[in-house]
């Protein structure tokens, strides 16, 4: 059978970096057939929506999704659903992409990249179970109205909704503690249950989850001490599992860790196991262009849609293995380059781990 890719690069950087997972995927002759479409700020300069009906068809009539990152300061003004930042939104609510996994795994060669100290980071490896689909980013009402009461009461003011059904709590945390399991067996869940309704629900149904998990050992941590023991001992951690916001912001701070944003990988995971892959980062229009982003993360988000939705998880070890060859060759984009090692563009680490590859 061959397995269907849609490949949306998207914005800014978005097409330097995954025209080189691009070359990659097609180095490995497997039976795949991709197809390109325009996604944000680029759609919504061509078709006139950042996730238009065509995209959107391909995207779901597809096994995967390779996605490259959208947006651009210069969207800013347009209302809110035009704004390109709409499209990954669109996708992930439109196809049910519900779990979203995001490793932060620190390459031994990378040790110094991190703006940690390498003793507190080494051997760094640790999984994000984002939840993707509900929470504050899609929960309604939302907008901005006449205040109707307290102090400020008549003024204009803006609003947003927190909230999680039960389902949808539940089939995170089972994905979760699954993942927990094939790991180290430890599973952190990151709420505010000492302030939030929400997330006083959600520790109430991980703990009641938790126990068909009696090999997993589940723990509970607000996410502002999270944030903080991230950066003091993130070795304490195995798998972190999380709503919507919160993952998006540890996510971030997690991937720092490995030395830069550049380095990590992203799986979004529907019910049906079709999925979008892309790296954790935007679209960096500050170094957009230049031929210096760093392609690695988009490249092993390659090697996880293998793995994820294609079930070739030989092809997607050979990935890996790439990657590490890459790095303990010394080659660095900007991002994680150090004295002693060599700078490459990001078409030059493509050129790297094509040759690794073969
Ligand atoms: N999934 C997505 O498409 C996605 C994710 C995050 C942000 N965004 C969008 O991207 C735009 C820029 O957002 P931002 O600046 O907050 O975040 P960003 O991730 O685009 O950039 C943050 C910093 O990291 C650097 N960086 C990011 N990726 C890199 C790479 N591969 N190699 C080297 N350096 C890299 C950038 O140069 C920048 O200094 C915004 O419009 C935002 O909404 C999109
Ligand atoms: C671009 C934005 C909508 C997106 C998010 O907030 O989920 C991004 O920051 C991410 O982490 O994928
Ligand atoms: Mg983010």
């Amino acid at each position: 059978m061959t397995y269907k890719i849609a490949v949306l690069p998207g914005d800014g950087i978005g097409k330097e970096i995954v025209d080189q997972a691009v070359r990659v995927l097609t180095a490995l002759k497997l039976d795949i057939a991709l197809e390109e479409a325009p996604v944000g700020g680029a759609a919504y300069d061509q078709l006139g929506h950042p996730l238009p009906p065509s995209t959107l068809e391909l995207a779901k009539n597809s096994n995967a999704i390779l996605f490259g990152a959208v947006g651009d300061w210069k969207y800013d003004s347009l209302p809110r659903e035009h704004r390109p930042e709409q499209a990954i939104l669109g996708l992930r609510k439109n196809m049910g992409l519900f779990a979203n996994l995001r490793p932060a795994i620190l390459y031994p060669q990378l040790a110094n990249a991190s703006s940690l100290k390498p003793e507190v980071v080494s051997g760094l490896d640790i999984l994000i179970v984002r939840e993707l689909t509900g929470d504050i980013y899609f929960g309604t009402p939302r907008g901005v109205r006449t205040a109707e009461d307290g102090a400020f009461k008549g003024e204009q003011e803006g609003f947003d909704t927190m909230r999680y059904a039960e389902t949808e709590v539940r089939r995170i945390a089972r994905i979760a503690f699954e993942a927990a399991r094939k790991r180290n067996g430890k599973l952190c869940s990151v709420d505010k249950a000492n302030v939030l309704e929400t997330s006083q629900f959600w520790r109430d149904i991980m703990i009641d989850v938790s126990k068909q998990y009696p090999d997993v050992a589940l723990t509970h941590m607000y996410v502002d001490n999270a944030a903080m023991q991230l950066v003091r001992a993130p070795k304490e951690f195995d798998v972190i599992v999380t709503g919507n916001l919160f993952g998006d912001i540890l996510s971030d701070e997690a991937a720092m860790l490995t030395g830069s944003i550049g380095m990590l990988p992203s799986a979004s995971l529907n019910a049906s196991n079709q999925g979008l892959y892309e790296p954790s980062h935007g679209s960096a229009p500050d170094i957009a262009g230049k031929n210096i982003a760093n392609p690695l993360a988009t490249i092993l988000s390659a090697a996880m849609l293998l793995r994820y939705s294609l079930n070739e998880s030989a092809a997607a070890d050979k990935i890996e293995e790439a990657v590490r060859q890459v790095l303990a060759q010394g080659l660095r984009t900007a991002d994680i380059y150090e004295e002693g090692t060599e700078k490459v563009s990001t078409s030059q680490m493509g050129d790297a781990v094509l040759k690794a590859l073969s």
